[in-house]
């Protein structure tokens, strides 16, 4: 899944930024990545609650919030309940991420859980068995553009092995850094969904970014699994 990141839109047309990763088969979004800052939890202020209700009436597109926001006990079950798809949260930020996963689907959305580039796997893992997400971020949240940090992607292969061993059963999503060059190096390591800002919103065209993105990680996305 290709999840284009509406951070590097413009966002005075963000109706018309969505309808141009809405296009045929292959030139689609499979989510819409929606980057929620707080300048408290990353040192940025992007968008909140009331631009997601907007959203969610301007296109079918699965929303993925990824909320890089403090207390998201507090805040993230409003944007299940509003209707976004799937519900991302920091797990260096959550205080219950057990219960807020509860909180989230219960609310109707998919849970998912992030971890920044230094935060390891392995001690959340019994957490993940309530996630239906897990976005290893490949890059320092707070900024789109940046460059992709290849380290994380042995988090991403030991997500991948315990999902086809059946020790989890959740995507494995990466964020940050994705373009032509990376993404093949993501797929190889097992990813199934992959957020890419700059790559798409700074093409001139966003829909053949999105198609050209897919047909690159297609081959290394068949091999990992094979
Ligand atoms: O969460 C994010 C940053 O914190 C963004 O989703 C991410 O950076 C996407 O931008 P790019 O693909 O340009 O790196
Ligand atoms: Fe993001």
């Amino acid at each position: 899944m290709i999840a284009p990141s509406i951070l590097s839109a413009d966002f005075a047309r963000l109706a018309d930024e969505v309808a141009a990763v809405n296009g045929e088969p292959g030139h689609r979004a499979d989510w819409l990545h929606v980057d929620v800052m707080d300048a408290h939890f990353v040192p940025n202020l992007t968008l909140g609650l009331p631009v997601v209700e907007s959203l969610l009436k301007v296109t079918d597109i699965p929303i993925d919030c990824h909320l890089m926001i403090e207390d998201p006990d507090r805040w993230a079950p409003g944007y299940a309940e509003a209707g976004a798809y799937n519900v991302t949260v920091h797990v260096e930020a959550a205080k219950d991420p057990v219960m807020l996963a509860k909180d989230l689907r219960a609310a109707g959305a998919k849970a998912g859980l992030s971890i920044k580039p230094n935060t390891p796997l392995e001690p959340y893992v019994e957490v993940l068995k309530h996630y239906d997400t897990l976005l290893v971020m490949s890059v320092e949240p707070g900024f789109g553009g940046q460059k992709f940090i290849a380290e994380v992607l042995d988090k991403a292969r030991k997500a991948r092995e315990m999902v086809d061993t059946g020790h989890l059963n959740l995507v494995v999503e990466i964020d940050g850094g994705i373009n032509a060059d990376t993404i093949e190096q993501a797929a190889e390591a097992g990813v199934d969904c992959f957020v890419a800002g700059s790559a798409v919103y700074g093409a001139e065209d966003p829909s053949r970014a999105i198609e050209a993105l897919r047909a690159k990680a297609a081959p290394a996305f068949a091999h990992a699994r094979q």
